[in-house]
């Protein structure tokens, strides 16, 4: 199957800044890809790249089997909904919807028809002769989304859409959008910096820093197996003890751990992989202190054999952490990362 978009060695330089070194990624069709990554790391710049609207410094890029790297933006089979989805204010919703397949010359009467197909898909089904001003944040976003979809375009390229929305509405939305996209089934290519907007959202997420890509996969094994320190620490909480690899065992500051590393390496434990019971014993730590979090309780320890150190565990529900006690503490699983390699 040819991949709906094969991006191939990407460079993009501004005078004297990498905005992007060496990018390459495959994306098949249908997919929901979530670019994500810190405030300029550069996220958006791919984004413009793959749209239209900037010239990589050198490499490819492919959509649908054509190298569209210099093509312009309206003659991509992409659309790019951004995060300020200016609709047009004096114009109704069935007209801001049926604004692109206007200038595409689709007459009138099948205009309005696919304009109010795609209302009713964002779920405003009879608010076509609305206005905007008329219109909540969450609903205009909507109607934005009807308006990138209404041209039919193969790749939708979204820049954090859901950025200027509260938190409520934003889970609400992502749900919404997940959603369309399964309906649709149209590539989508979003933008954004919110680890869990990006977990909500993705097939595969791809985790960006400082220009280059560090880690690309599906939710769960960007969690569970990162590939590098960094994808690990941007992808939630997470517990790091340094340690040196003999070949025999990982010597780190809680004692000599059976496992099998060799030279400088980072031991990595998601706090709820932290309990008393697991894999890997981790030796007697003491309760610092303990919070009650509804899901979890969350806790630190400090381990007696380097009791400057703070483990972060999150116990379940039914737990009854009692500050000031100490307990053998274990990881039921862990990650190894070999540092400058
Ligand atoms: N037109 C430009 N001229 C000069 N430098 C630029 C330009 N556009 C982007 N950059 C630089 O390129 C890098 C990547 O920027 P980019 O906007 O792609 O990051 P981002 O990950 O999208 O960040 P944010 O989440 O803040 O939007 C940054 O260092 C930025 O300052």
């Amino acid at each position: 199957m040819t991949a709906a978009l094969s991006i191939q060695s990407i460079d993009m330089t501004f005078g004297e800044v990498w905005a992007l070194h060496a990018v390459d990624l495959e994306i098949e069709a249908g997919e929901f890809i979530v670019l994500l990554g810190p405030s300029g790391c550069g996220k958006t710049t791919l984004l413009s790249i793959l749209g239209g609207f900037l010239q990589p410094t050198s490499g490819k890029v492919m959509i649908g089997g054509r190298d569209m790297t210099h093509v312009q933006p309206k003659d991509r089979p992409t659309t790019t909904m951004f995060q300020d989805y200016a609709l047009f204010p004096h114009m109704s919703l069935i007209d801001n919807v049926g604004f692109g397949l206007r200038m595409r010359g689709v007459g009138k009467k099948a205009r309005h028809r696919r304009a109010g197909e795609l209302l009713a898909l964002v779920g405003l089904p009879d608010a076509g002769h609305r206005r905007p001003h008329e219109l909540s944040g969450g609903q205009r976003q909507r109607v934005a989304l009807a308006r990138a979809l209404a041209v039919d375009p193969d790749v939708l390229l979204l820049d954090e859409p859901l950025g200027a929305l509260d938190l409520k509405l934003r889970r609400q939305m992502q749900d919404e959008l997940k959603a369309i996209q399964r309906r649709v089934g149209t590539t989508f290519i979003h933008v954004t910096h919110d680890q869990e907007e990006a977990m909500a959202l993705a097939d595969r997420i791809v985790v960006m820093n400082a220009g280059r890509i560090e880690d690309v996969g599906a939710p769960q094994h960007i969690y569970l197996q990162p590939r590098t320190l960094f994808s690990a620490a941007f992808m939630g909480e997470i517990n790091r003890i340094d340690g040196q690899g003999t070949g025999e065992g990982l010597d780190t500051p809680l004692g000599r751990l059976p496992l099998a590393a060799n030279g400088k390496t980072a031991l990595l434990i998601r706090p709820e992989a932290i309990g008393g019971s697991g894999d890997l014993a981790l030796g007697p730590a003491k309760l610092v202190d303990a919070a009650f979090f509804g899901t979890h309780h969350r806790c630190h320890y400090a381990p007696v054999a380097a009791p400057e150190l703070r483990i972060v565990a999150h116990l379940p529900q039914s737990a009854t952490p009692i500050e000031g006690s100490v307990t053998e503490l274990y990881a039921d699983h862990h990650v190894l990362i070999v540092e400058d390699r």
